[in-house]
Protein backbone atom coordinates (compact mmCIF):
# COMPACT_ATOMS: atom_id res chain seq x y z
CA UNK A 1 0.00 0.00 0.00
CA UNK A 2 1.24 3.41 -0.85
CA UNK A 3 0.41 6.93 0.16
CA UNK A 4 1.69 9.65 -1.66
CA UNK A 5 1.64 12.84 0.79
CA UNK A 6 1.74 16.70 -0.55
CA UNK A 7 2.68 19.47 2.06
CA UNK A 8 1.03 22.74 1.28
CA UNK A 9 2.83 26.20 1.82
CA UNK A 10 1.36 26.76 5.11
CA UNK A 11 3.01 23.28 6.26
CA UNK A 12 6.47 24.14 5.32
CA UNK A 13 6.41 27.37 6.30
CA UNK A 14 8.82 26.81 9.32
CA UNK A 15 11.17 24.38 10.99
CA UNK A 16 8.58 23.85 13.45
CA UNK A 17 5.98 22.98 10.77
CA UNK A 18 8.67 20.98 9.20
CA UNK A 19 8.77 19.10 12.07
CA UNK A 20 5.12 18.73 12.40
CA UNK A 21 5.23 16.94 8.73
CA UNK A 22 7.97 14.94 9.56
CA UNK A 23 5.87 13.27 12.42
CA UNK A 24 2.65 12.96 9.91
CA UNK A 25 5.33 11.20 7.57
CA UNK A 26 7.11 9.03 10.11
CA UNK A 27 3.64 7.90 11.75
CA UNK A 28 3.00 5.77 8.81
CA UNK A 29 5.20 3.46 6.74
CA UNK A 30 2.61 3.54 3.73
CA UNK A 31 3.68 7.44 3.14
CA UNK A 32 6.53 6.60 0.82
CA UNK A 33 6.56 9.53 -1.82
CA UNK A 34 6.55 12.98 -0.52
CA UNK A 35 5.78 16.37 -2.78
CA UNK A 36 6.54 19.46 -0.74
CA UNK A 37 5.10 23.17 -1.82
CA UNK A 38 7.60 26.04 -0.90
CA UNK A 39 7.54 27.70 2.52
CA UNK A 40 4.47 29.40 2.48
CA UNK A 41 3.21 32.11 5.26
CA UNK A 42 4.25 32.04 8.70
CA UNK A 43 1.18 34.73 9.71
CA UNK A 44 -1.04 36.52 7.81
CA UNK A 45 1.56 39.20 7.30
CA UNK A 46 4.39 37.15 5.64
CA UNK A 47 5.20 36.79 2.45
CA UNK A 48 5.38 32.89 0.29
CA UNK A 49 8.82 32.16 -0.46
CA UNK A 50 7.17 31.58 -4.28
CA UNK A 51 5.93 35.78 -4.11
CA UNK A 52 9.68 36.75 -3.03
CA UNK A 53 10.80 34.40 -5.92
CA UNK A 54 8.93 36.29 -8.59
CA UNK A 55 9.93 40.08 -6.91
CA UNK A 56 13.17 38.99 -7.02
CA UNK A 57 13.07 37.56 -10.41
CA UNK A 58 11.01 41.30 -11.84
CA UNK A 59 14.19 42.89 -10.26
CA UNK A 60 16.59 40.50 -13.02
CA UNK A 61 13.93 41.74 -15.50
CA UNK A 62 14.33 45.43 -15.03
CA UNK A 63 18.42 44.98 -15.20
CA UNK A 64 18.32 45.89 -11.36
CA UNK A 65 19.90 44.59 -8.61
CA UNK A 66 18.87 41.29 -7.23
CA UNK A 67 21.22 40.03 -4.48
CA UNK A 68 19.76 41.73 -1.19
CA UNK A 69 16.28 39.92 -2.27
CA UNK A 70 17.75 36.73 -2.96
CA UNK A 71 19.49 36.73 0.37
CA UNK A 72 16.21 37.19 1.95
CA UNK A 73 14.64 34.01 0.25
CA UNK A 74 18.26 32.27 1.76
CA UNK A 75 17.81 33.46 5.16
CA UNK A 76 14.04 31.79 4.97
CA UNK A 77 15.75 28.56 4.16
CA UNK A 78 18.62 28.59 6.38
CA UNK A 79 15.98 29.55 9.14
CA UNK A 80 14.59 26.20 8.88
CA UNK A 81 18.12 24.14 7.91
CA UNK A 82 19.20 25.75 11.45
CA UNK A 83 15.92 25.49 13.30
CA UNK A 84 16.13 21.53 12.30
CA UNK A 85 19.61 21.07 12.98
CA UNK A 86 20.69 19.91 9.70
CA UNK A 87 23.66 19.26 8.22
CA UNK A 88 22.79 20.97 5.00
CA UNK A 89 23.92 24.00 3.13
CA UNK A 90 22.54 25.42 0.41
CA UNK A 91 25.63 27.63 -0.72
CA UNK A 92 26.41 26.22 -3.56
CA UNK A 93 22.22 25.75 -4.63
CA UNK A 94 22.14 29.59 -4.08
CA UNK A 95 25.19 30.61 -6.17
CA UNK A 96 24.26 28.84 -9.27
CA UNK A 97 20.45 30.24 -8.88
CA UNK A 98 22.52 33.87 -8.78
CA UNK A 99 24.25 32.57 -11.82
CA UNK A 100 21.22 31.46 -13.84
CA UNK A 101 19.37 34.58 -12.63
CA UNK A 102 22.11 36.64 -14.50
CA UNK A 103 21.73 34.49 -17.67
CA UNK A 104 17.90 35.12 -17.60
CA UNK A 105 16.78 31.10 -17.12
CA UNK A 106 13.21 32.80 -16.82
CA UNK A 107 10.21 33.61 -14.50
CA UNK A 108 9.23 30.04 -14.26
CA UNK A 109 12.61 29.09 -13.37
CA UNK A 110 12.98 31.69 -10.58
CA UNK A 111 9.47 30.81 -9.26
CA UNK A 112 10.29 26.70 -9.33
CA UNK A 113 13.31 27.39 -6.94
CA UNK A 114 11.06 27.70 -3.85
CA UNK A 115 9.64 23.67 -4.60
CA UNK A 116 13.45 22.71 -5.55
CA UNK A 117 15.13 23.64 -2.89
CA UNK A 118 12.34 22.56 0.26
CA UNK A 119 12.31 19.79 -1.82
CA UNK A 120 16.59 19.32 -0.68
CA UNK A 121 15.82 20.07 2.95
CA UNK A 122 12.58 17.81 2.82
CA UNK A 123 15.26 14.78 1.10
CA UNK A 124 17.55 15.38 3.81
CA UNK A 125 15.68 15.64 6.56
CA UNK A 126 13.50 12.58 6.00
CA UNK A 127 16.47 10.71 4.89
CA UNK A 128 14.59 10.10 1.52
CA UNK A 129 15.74 10.41 -2.14
CA UNK A 130 15.69 13.97 -4.06
CA UNK A 131 13.75 13.42 -7.67
CA UNK A 132 14.29 16.80 -9.14
CA UNK A 133 10.67 17.16 -10.85
CA UNK A 134 12.63 18.76 -14.08
CA UNK A 135 13.35 15.02 -14.95
CA UNK A 136 10.49 13.49 -13.99
CA UNK A 137 7.43 15.69 -15.12
CA UNK A 138 6.88 16.72 -18.87
CA UNK A 139 5.52 19.70 -20.61
CA UNK A 140 5.03 19.55 -24.21
CA UNK A 141 6.56 22.59 -26.39
CA UNK A 142 3.56 24.11 -26.87
CA UNK A 143 3.55 24.37 -23.04
CA UNK A 144 1.00 21.69 -22.42
CA UNK A 145 1.62 19.17 -19.60
CA UNK A 146 2.46 16.09 -21.31
CA UNK A 147 0.34 13.29 -19.01
CA UNK A 148 1.28 10.27 -20.95
CA UNK A 149 5.11 10.68 -20.89
CA UNK A 150 5.41 11.98 -17.69
CA UNK A 151 2.75 9.09 -16.08
CA UNK A 152 6.10 6.45 -17.89
CA UNK A 153 9.04 8.22 -17.02
CA UNK A 154 7.65 8.75 -13.43
CA UNK A 155 6.35 5.52 -13.11
CA UNK A 156 9.61 3.88 -13.54
CA UNK A 157 12.06 6.08 -12.29
CA UNK A 158 9.97 5.92 -8.89
CA UNK A 159 10.09 2.23 -9.16
CA UNK A 160 13.22 1.78 -7.93
CA UNK A 161 13.05 4.29 -5.13
CA UNK A 162 11.09 2.92 -2.30
CA UNK A 163 10.90 7.01 -0.61
CA UNK A 164 11.31 9.78 -2.45
CA UNK A 165 10.33 12.94 -2.56
CA UNK A 166 9.86 15.40 -5.26
CA UNK A 167 9.31 19.02 -5.42
CA UNK A 168 5.80 20.31 -6.77
CA UNK A 169 4.95 22.57 -9.19
CA UNK A 170 7.13 22.35 -11.86
CA UNK A 171 8.41 20.21 -14.60
CA UNK A 172 10.92 20.75 -18.17
CA UNK A 173 9.63 21.36 -21.40
CA UNK A 174 11.65 18.71 -23.86
CA UNK A 175 14.39 21.26 -24.26
CA UNK A 176 14.92 21.23 -19.97
CA UNK A 177 13.48 24.62 -19.77
CA UNK A 178 11.37 24.37 -16.57
CA UNK A 179 7.83 25.04 -16.37
CA UNK A 180 5.58 25.88 -13.82
CA UNK A 181 1.94 24.88 -13.14
CA UNK A 182 -0.23 27.86 -12.36
CA UNK A 183 -0.38 28.94 -8.95
CA UNK A 184 -1.49 26.73 -6.56
CA UNK A 185 0.15 23.99 -8.95
CA UNK A 186 1.94 21.49 -6.41
CA UNK A 187 -1.40 19.82 -5.74
CA UNK A 188 -1.58 18.45 -9.78
CA UNK A 189 2.25 16.86 -9.35
CA UNK A 190 0.81 15.44 -6.09
CA UNK A 191 -1.82 14.13 -8.05
CA UNK A 192 0.36 13.03 -10.93
CA UNK A 193 2.39 11.05 -8.79
CA UNK A 194 0.03 8.99 -6.76
CA UNK A 195 -1.33 8.42 -10.33
CA UNK A 196 2.33 7.61 -11.42
CA UNK A 197 3.09 4.90 -8.38
CA UNK A 198 -0.78 3.63 -8.07
CA UNK A 199 -1.25 5.01 -4.90
CA UNK A 200 -3.95 3.70 -2.66
CA UNK A 201 -4.63 7.47 -1.48
CA UNK A 202 -3.51 10.70 -2.60
CA UNK A 203 -2.92 12.79 1.00
CA UNK A 204 -3.18 16.65 0.50
CA UNK A 205 -2.29 18.04 3.60
CA UNK A 206 -2.95 21.95 4.52
CA UNK A 207 -3.90 24.25 7.11
CA UNK A 208 -7.77 23.71 7.58
CA UNK A 209 -9.63 20.16 8.62
CA UNK A 210 -10.50 19.37 4.93
CA UNK A 211 -12.87 20.97 2.65
CA UNK A 212 -15.00 23.56 4.36
CA UNK A 213 -18.70 25.00 3.29
CA UNK A 214 -17.65 28.06 2.59
CA UNK A 215 -14.21 29.93 2.76
CA UNK A 216 -13.46 30.52 6.35
CA UNK A 217 -12.11 33.99 5.45
CA UNK A 218 -16.18 34.77 4.69
CA UNK A 219 -17.59 32.44 7.25
CA UNK A 220 -16.51 32.42 10.58
CA UNK A 221 -15.69 28.36 11.56
CA UNK A 222 -17.50 26.97 8.39
CA UNK A 223 -18.78 22.85 8.76
CA UNK A 224 -16.37 20.47 7.18
CA UNK A 225 -17.48 18.73 4.00
CA UNK A 226 -17.05 14.96 4.97
CA UNK A 227 -17.47 13.53 1.67
CA UNK A 228 -17.12 15.43 -1.76
CA UNK A 229 -17.01 13.88 -5.44
CA UNK A 230 -14.94 15.14 -7.98
CA UNK A 231 -17.01 16.73 -9.62
CA UNK A 232 -18.57 18.82 -7.38
CA UNK A 233 -14.76 19.61 -5.87
CA UNK A 234 -13.82 20.78 -9.19
CA UNK A 235 -16.78 22.99 -9.60
CA UNK A 236 -15.88 24.40 -6.07
CA UNK A 237 -12.18 24.84 -6.59
CA UNK A 238 -12.81 26.48 -10.17
CA UNK A 239 -14.56 28.99 -8.46
CA UNK A 240 -12.32 30.36 -6.07
CA UNK A 241 -12.24 27.90 -2.97
CA UNK A 242 -8.57 27.18 -3.18
CA UNK A 243 -8.09 24.23 -0.83
CA UNK A 244 -6.86 22.31 -4.23
CA UNK A 245 -5.60 23.26 -7.45
CA UNK A 246 -8.92 23.15 -9.87
CA UNK A 247 -6.75 20.76 -12.22
CA UNK A 248 -5.74 18.43 -9.66
CA UNK A 249 -8.43 15.71 -9.74
CA UNK A 250 -7.82 14.75 -13.35
CA UNK A 251 -4.85 12.63 -12.97
CA UNK A 252 -6.16 10.89 -9.36
CA UNK A 253 -9.69 10.85 -11.01
CA UNK A 254 -8.61 8.58 -13.75
CA UNK A 255 -7.10 6.28 -11.80
CA UNK A 256 -10.09 6.09 -9.20
CA UNK A 257 -7.41 7.43 -6.46
CA UNK A 258 -9.33 9.06 -3.41
CA UNK A 259 -7.68 12.58 -2.08
CA UNK A 260 -8.12 13.02 1.47
CA UNK A 261 -7.21 16.68 2.66
CA UNK A 262 -6.24 16.87 6.00
CA UNK A 263 -4.87 19.36 8.41
CA UNK A 264 -1.10 19.27 9.00
CA UNK A 265 -1.75 21.26 12.57
CA UNK A 266 -4.68 18.78 13.48
CA UNK A 267 -3.47 15.46 11.95
CA UNK A 268 -5.64 13.16 13.94
CA UNK A 269 -8.90 15.34 12.52
CA UNK A 270 -10.13 13.09 9.44
CA UNK A 271 -10.17 15.50 6.59
CA UNK A 272 -12.56 15.87 3.41
CA UNK A 273 -12.67 12.55 1.32
CA UNK A 274 -12.55 13.52 -2.39
CA UNK A 275 -14.14 10.35 -4.08
CA UNK A 276 -15.61 9.34 -7.83
CA UNK A 277 -18.99 8.36 -6.41
CA UNK A 278 -20.54 8.13 -2.97
CA UNK A 279 -23.98 7.30 -1.50
CA UNK A 280 -23.18 9.41 1.68
CA UNK A 281 -26.12 11.88 1.82
CA UNK A 282 -24.83 15.16 3.00
CA UNK A 283 -26.41 16.87 5.68
CA UNK A 284 -27.25 19.70 4.00
CA UNK A 285 -29.23 20.27 0.77
CA UNK A 286 -25.45 21.69 -0.77
CA UNK A 287 -22.31 20.17 -0.53
CA UNK A 288 -20.55 23.60 -0.56
CA UNK A 289 -20.25 27.30 -2.08
CA UNK A 290 -17.63 29.41 -3.56
CA UNK A 291 -17.29 32.71 -5.79
CA UNK A 292 -15.18 34.74 -7.14
CA UNK A 293 -14.72 38.36 -8.10
CA UNK A 294 -14.30 40.16 -11.08
CA UNK A 295 -16.55 39.72 -13.82
CA UNK A 296 -18.13 41.99 -16.32
CA UNK A 297 -21.38 41.25 -18.08
CA UNK A 298 -21.74 41.90 -22.26
CA UNK A 299 -25.33 42.00 -22.52
CA UNK A 300 -26.47 41.33 -26.20
CA UNK A 301 -29.85 42.28 -27.34
CA UNK A 302 -31.24 41.87 -30.97
CA UNK A 303 -35.05 41.11 -31.70
CA UNK A 304 -35.50 37.55 -32.80
CA UNK A 305 -32.37 36.49 -32.01
CA UNK A 306 -33.48 33.33 -31.14
CA UNK A 307 -34.59 32.01 -34.83
CA UNK A 308 -31.02 33.60 -36.27
CA UNK A 309 -28.97 30.66 -37.06
CA UNK A 310 -25.63 30.65 -35.41
CA UNK A 311 -26.27 34.21 -33.87
CA UNK A 312 -24.32 32.70 -31.04
CA UNK A 313 -21.54 31.37 -32.92
CA UNK A 314 -20.80 34.88 -34.22
CA UNK A 315 -21.00 36.48 -30.60
CA UNK A 316 -18.41 34.01 -29.29
CA UNK A 317 -16.19 34.51 -32.29
CA UNK A 318 -15.75 37.80 -31.11
CA UNK A 319 -14.43 36.46 -28.36
CA UNK A 320 -12.11 34.07 -29.54
CA UNK A 321 -10.79 36.93 -32.02
CA UNK A 322 -9.64 38.37 -28.96
CA UNK A 323 -8.31 35.36 -27.09
CA UNK A 324 -10.58 35.97 -24.27
CA UNK A 325 -12.40 32.90 -22.72
CA UNK A 326 -15.96 32.98 -21.82
CA UNK A 327 -17.02 32.19 -18.28
CA UNK A 328 -21.10 31.66 -18.52
CA UNK A 329 -23.38 32.38 -21.20
CA UNK A 330 -27.48 32.99 -19.73
CA UNK A 331 -29.47 33.63 -22.77
CA UNK A 332 -32.85 34.28 -23.47
CA UNK A 333 -35.47 34.67 -26.40
CA UNK A 334 -33.76 38.29 -27.33
CA UNK A 335 -30.57 38.59 -25.14
CA UNK A 336 -28.12 37.00 -24.54
CA UNK A 337 -25.20 37.67 -21.83
CA UNK A 338 -21.77 36.92 -21.78
CA UNK A 339 -19.67 36.68 -18.19
CA UNK A 340 -15.70 37.42 -18.84
CA UNK A 341 -12.96 38.02 -16.56
CA UNK A 342 -12.86 41.90 -16.14
CA UNK A 343 -8.65 42.06 -15.99
CA UNK A 344 -8.67 40.01 -19.10
CA UNK A 345 -11.43 42.13 -20.44
CA UNK A 346 -10.13 45.38 -19.70
CA UNK A 347 -8.27 46.84 -22.45
CA UNK A 348 -9.71 45.06 -25.22
CA UNK A 349 -13.76 46.01 -24.62
CA UNK A 350 -13.70 48.42 -27.96
CA UNK A 351 -11.87 45.64 -29.63
CA UNK A 352 -14.73 42.81 -28.84
CA UNK A 353 -17.95 45.28 -29.03
CA UNK A 354 -16.83 46.30 -32.62
CA UNK A 355 -16.43 42.71 -33.38
CA UNK A 356 -20.03 41.71 -31.80
CA UNK A 357 -20.87 45.04 -34.23
CA UNK A 358 -19.22 43.50 -37.06
CA UNK A 359 -20.39 39.97 -37.04
CA UNK A 360 -23.15 39.44 -35.30
CA UNK A 361 -25.14 43.31 -36.40
CA UNK A 362 -27.10 43.23 -32.32
CA UNK A 363 -29.66 45.64 -31.41
CA UNK A 364 -27.79 46.96 -28.65
CA UNK A 365 -24.43 45.71 -26.25
CA UNK A 366 -24.36 46.35 -22.58
CA UNK A 367 -21.56 46.13 -20.37
CA UNK A 368 -21.61 45.79 -16.47
CA UNK A 369 -18.04 45.72 -14.58
CA UNK A 370 -17.59 44.71 -10.91
CA UNK A 371 -19.59 41.53 -10.65
CA UNK A 372 -18.85 38.59 -8.76
CA UNK A 373 -19.80 34.67 -9.59
CA UNK A 374 -20.70 32.39 -6.48
CA UNK A 375 -21.30 28.58 -7.57
CA UNK A 376 -24.10 26.95 -4.84
CA UNK A 377 -23.03 22.97 -5.43
CA UNK A 378 -24.05 19.87 -3.83
CA UNK A 379 -25.20 16.66 -5.38
CA UNK A 380 -27.99 16.60 -3.67
CA UNK A 381 -29.77 19.55 -4.87
CA UNK A 382 -30.92 17.19 -7.94
CA UNK A 383 -33.25 15.32 -6.08
CA UNK A 384 -34.19 18.35 -3.80
CA UNK A 385 -37.06 21.16 -5.04
CA UNK A 386 -37.05 24.57 -3.99
CA UNK A 387 -33.40 24.85 -4.12
CA UNK A 388 -33.01 28.00 -5.96
CA UNK A 389 -36.38 29.25 -4.61
CA UNK A 390 -34.28 29.02 -1.14
CA UNK A 391 -30.93 31.09 -2.99
CA UNK A 392 -33.61 33.79 -4.14
CA UNK A 393 -35.63 34.11 -0.65
CA UNK A 394 -32.50 33.99 1.10
CA UNK A 395 -30.69 37.04 -1.09
CA UNK A 396 -33.66 38.96 -0.96
CA UNK A 397 -33.87 38.89 2.29
CA UNK A 398 -30.48 40.15 2.88
CA UNK A 399 -31.60 42.92 0.16
CA UNK A 400 -28.73 41.90 -2.58
CA UNK A 401 -29.76 42.19 -6.38
CA UNK A 402 -29.22 39.19 -8.06
CA UNK A 403 -28.12 40.03 -11.37
CA UNK A 404 -28.13 36.43 -13.22
CA UNK A 405 -28.99 32.73 -12.01
CA UNK A 406 -27.70 30.10 -14.29
CA UNK A 407 -28.20 26.27 -13.38
CA UNK A 408 -26.20 23.65 -14.86
CA UNK A 409 -27.66 21.15 -16.72
CA UNK A 410 -26.41 18.26 -14.55
CA UNK A 411 -28.15 19.96 -11.93
CA UNK A 412 -24.77 19.95 -10.04
CA UNK A 413 -24.87 23.99 -9.25
CA UNK A 414 -26.32 26.91 -9.54
CA UNK A 415 -24.45 29.85 -10.34
CA UNK A 416 -25.66 33.48 -8.89
CA UNK A 417 -23.71 36.99 -10.19
CA UNK A 418 -23.82 39.72 -7.94
CA UNK A 419 -22.29 43.07 -7.54
CA UNK A 420 -18.49 42.62 -6.29
CA UNK A 421 -19.67 44.85 -3.11
CA UNK A 422 -22.75 42.23 -2.45
CA UNK A 423 -20.32 39.37 -2.37
CA UNK A 424 -19.19 38.01 0.77
CA UNK A 425 -23.31 38.97 1.64
CA UNK A 426 -24.47 36.62 -0.52
CA UNK A 427 -22.59 34.52 0.55
CA UNK A 428 -23.21 34.75 4.22
CA UNK A 429 -27.34 34.41 3.45
CA UNK A 430 -26.84 31.26 1.21
CA UNK A 431 -24.35 29.61 4.04
CA UNK A 432 -27.07 30.84 6.87
CA UNK A 433 -30.15 29.50 4.47
CA UNK A 434 -29.00 25.70 4.22
CA UNK A 435 -26.54 25.31 7.31
CA UNK A 436 -27.38 27.21 10.06
CA UNK A 437 -31.59 27.65 9.41
CA UNK A 438 -31.99 24.39 7.47
CA UNK A 439 -34.68 25.49 6.31
N1 LIG B 1 -14.11 25.98 1.11
C1 LIG B 1 -12.93 26.07 1.71
N2 LIG B 1 -12.54 25.15 2.60
C2 LIG B 1 -11.35 25.20 3.22
N3 LIG B 1 -10.43 26.19 2.99
C3 LIG B 1 -10.74 27.14 2.09
C4 LIG B 1 -12.00 27.13 1.40
N4 LIG B 1 -12.03 28.20 0.57
C5 LIG B 1 -10.86 28.82 0.72
N5 LIG B 1 -10.07 28.22 1.64
C6 LIG B 1 -8.71 28.64 2.03
O1 LIG B 1 -7.77 27.71 1.50
C7 LIG B 1 -6.64 27.68 2.39
C8 LIG B 1 -5.81 26.42 2.11
O2 LIG B 1 -5.29 26.44 0.79
P1 LIG B 1 -3.81 26.96 0.48
O3 LIG B 1 -3.62 28.35 1.02
O4 LIG B 1 -3.51 26.74 -0.95
O5 LIG B 1 -2.98 25.98 1.42
P2 LIG B 1 -1.57 25.31 1.28
O6 LIG B 1 -0.56 26.37 1.63
O7 LIG B 1 -1.63 24.21 2.27
O8 LIG B 1 -1.44 24.80 -0.13
C9 LIG B 1 -7.28 27.72 3.75
O9 LIG B 1 -6.38 28.22 4.72
C10 LIG B 1 -8.50 28.63 3.54
O10 LIG B 1 -8.22 29.95 3.94
N1 LIG C 1 4.35 27.56 -4.28
C1 LIG C 1 3.45 27.61 -5.42
C2 LIG C 1 2.77 26.27 -5.67
C3 LIG C 1 1.84 25.75 -4.61
O1 LIG C 1 1.09 24.81 -4.87
O2 LIG C 1 1.87 26.30 -3.38
P1 LIG C 1 0.83 25.98 -2.16
O3 LIG C 1 0.76 24.47 -1.97
O4 LIG C 1 1.42 26.71 -0.96
O5 LIG C 1 -0.54 26.54 -2.54
C4 LIG C 1 2.46 28.75 -5.26
O6 LIG C 1 2.56 29.50 -4.31
O7 LIG C 1 1.63 28.95 -6.12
Amino acid sequence: MIKVVKFGGSSLASAEQFAKVGKIIQADKERRYVVPSAPGKRNAKDTKVTDMLYACYALVEAEEDFRVPLMKIKDRYDTIINGLNLKLSLEEEFKKISENFKNKAGVDYAASRGEYLNGIIMANYLGYEFVDAAEVISFEEDGTFDAEKTNKVLAERLEKCERAVIPGFYGALPDGTIKTFSRGGSDITGSIVARAVHATCYENWTDVSGFLIADPRIIKDPQPIKTITYRELRELSYMGASVLHEDAVFPVRKAGIPINIRNTNAPDDEGTWIVESTCHQSKYTITGIAGKKGFVSVNIDKDMMNSEVGFGRKVLSAFEENNISFEHMPSGIDTMTIFVHQPEFEGKEQAVISAIHRLAKPDSIELEGDLALIAVVGRGMKSTRGTAGRIFSALAHANINVKMIDQGSSELNIIIGVSNADFEPAIRAIYDIFVETQL
